[in-house]
């Protein structure tokens, strides 16, 4: 194997997937889907600027392998994971005759893998689901693991379902393409497992951040492998965040999806959220006499240098998006959960923290 070429197994027994990563495996989807299902019949969902880019010669793949192929094409953003949106997609594929032999194949980033793996999970009770995921923030996480889902005004991720791809195809090449602040938005969920089970991963991107920055294809082969082991290994320990262990993915998301929510999907990407909620949820660590300044500075630093967003915007109401956390799904006996981190590259679950810290840790003042 090249040093672009990587292999990872998810082991969750018979839902079980690989994810193969490389420079222009998408030339290979069919073969890849075929090694791993008898696909008669396919609905490539994807969205209107990754049509152009990558889905359409997807789909002409299958055609041309004389297999049955529709394109159904969404409009890009946040906006678009939405009930409404599931549901004409529902109804277009009824229009289109996909039927329970269909298999879905989401062609996108995270907002098409999670609306086109909901659709997937619901029509006709459950379709064969793949993932050729396009931007770096879906190869490095929302691909793998198998939450899918839409959002509910001021609850993301609301409904949903739990539902595995079949095998996940990532190419590295479709990043060259990704516009920087897209780009920049995926870097924060990759920071993400360096805080929460990776100090040395942590340390490798502080080195590597020019090269990072710069967009060096074989430091970004190298990131998206070792993100996937890290979230692999999660999920084969805890497929549906049940004991606690998959919630260590949640790090600075309780924050974020208020952040999200209060702005109406609109104003931030998620991973620019999950920046903001991670530099938040670490002041609160602070608060709570959990780790010292250092284990923040150092996120901050990184972050800054990635390019990310690193405050609450100044307009939003602390007290609001306090409100919108108790719709987080850890929330348990009404209480707030939260993920903290007990030094870099470790962190645990802290159950109901004082409310005046968390509010204090939005860096909101009022
Ligand atoms: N299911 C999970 O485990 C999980 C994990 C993390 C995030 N998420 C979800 O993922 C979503 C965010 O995903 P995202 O950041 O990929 O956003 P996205 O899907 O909206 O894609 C970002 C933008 O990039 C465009 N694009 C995609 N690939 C491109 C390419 N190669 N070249 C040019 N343009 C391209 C898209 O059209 C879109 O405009 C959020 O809804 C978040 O909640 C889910
Ligand atoms: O896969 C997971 O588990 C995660 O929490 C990954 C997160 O990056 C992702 O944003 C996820 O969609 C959040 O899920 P939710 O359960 O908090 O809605
Ligand atoms: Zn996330």
């Amino acid at each position: 194997m090249s040093e672009l070429q990587h292999s990872v197994r998810v082991d969750l027994a018979e839902r079980g997937y690989d994810i193969e990563i490389g420079e222009g495996v998408l030339e290979g989807i069919v073969d890849f889907v075929q090694q791993r299902h008898a696909v008669s019949h396919v609905a490539v969902i994807t969205d209107s600027n990754v049509d152009g880019l990558y889905a359409d010669a997807v789909a002409d793949r299958f055609s041309d392998a004389d297999i049955e192929t529709h394109v159904l094409v969404i409009d890009p953003g946040e906006s678009s994971k939405d009930p409404e949106v599931a549901h004409d997609l529902w109804q277009t594929m009824i229009e289109e005759g996909c039927d329970r032999q269909t298999m879905v194949l989401a062609v996108g980033g995270g907002v098409v893998g999670d609306l086109a793996g909901f659709v997937a999970a619901t029509f006709a009770r459950g379709l064969t689901f793949f993932q050729a995921p396009t931007t770096l923030l879906a190869q490095v996480d929302s691909s793998v693991g198998g939450k899918v889902g839409v959002n509910l005004e001021g609850a993301k991720n609301m409904v949903g379902a739990f539902w595995q791809p079949a095998g996940v195809l990532i190419d590295v090449a479709t990043l060259t393409t990704l516009p920087d602040r897209e780009y920049r938005a995926g870097l924060a969920e990759v920071v993400k497992y360096g805080v929460i089970m990776d100090e040395p991963f942590f340390a490798y991107l502080e080195a590597q951040a020019d090269a990072i920055n710069g967009r060096d294809s074989a430091v970004l082969a190298e990131i998206v492998r070792r993100c996937c082991r890290l979230k692999a290994d999660v999920v084969e320990a805890d497929e549906r965040e049940e004991s606690g262990r998959r919630a260590i993915l949640n790090y600075g998301h309780t924050f974020c999806h208020a952040l999200e929510a209060a702005t109406n999907y609109t104003r931030l990407l998620h991973g620019e959220g999950v920046a903001i909620g991670m530099l938040c949820a670490s002041r609160l660590a602070e608060r709570l006499g959990r780790i010292g300044a250092d284990v923040t500075s150092r996120q901050h630093a990184l972050l800054e240098k990635l390019g990310l967003p690193l405050t609450a915007p100044a307009d939003l109401d602390p007290d609001e998006l306090v409100r919108l956390m108790w719709r987080d799904k850890k929330v348990s006996a009404g209480k707030l959960n939260f993920i903290l981190p007990s030094r870099l590259g470790e962190v645990e679950l802290v159950a109901d923290p004082p409310v005046g810290d968390v509010r204090d840790s939005l860096g909101l003042g009022g």
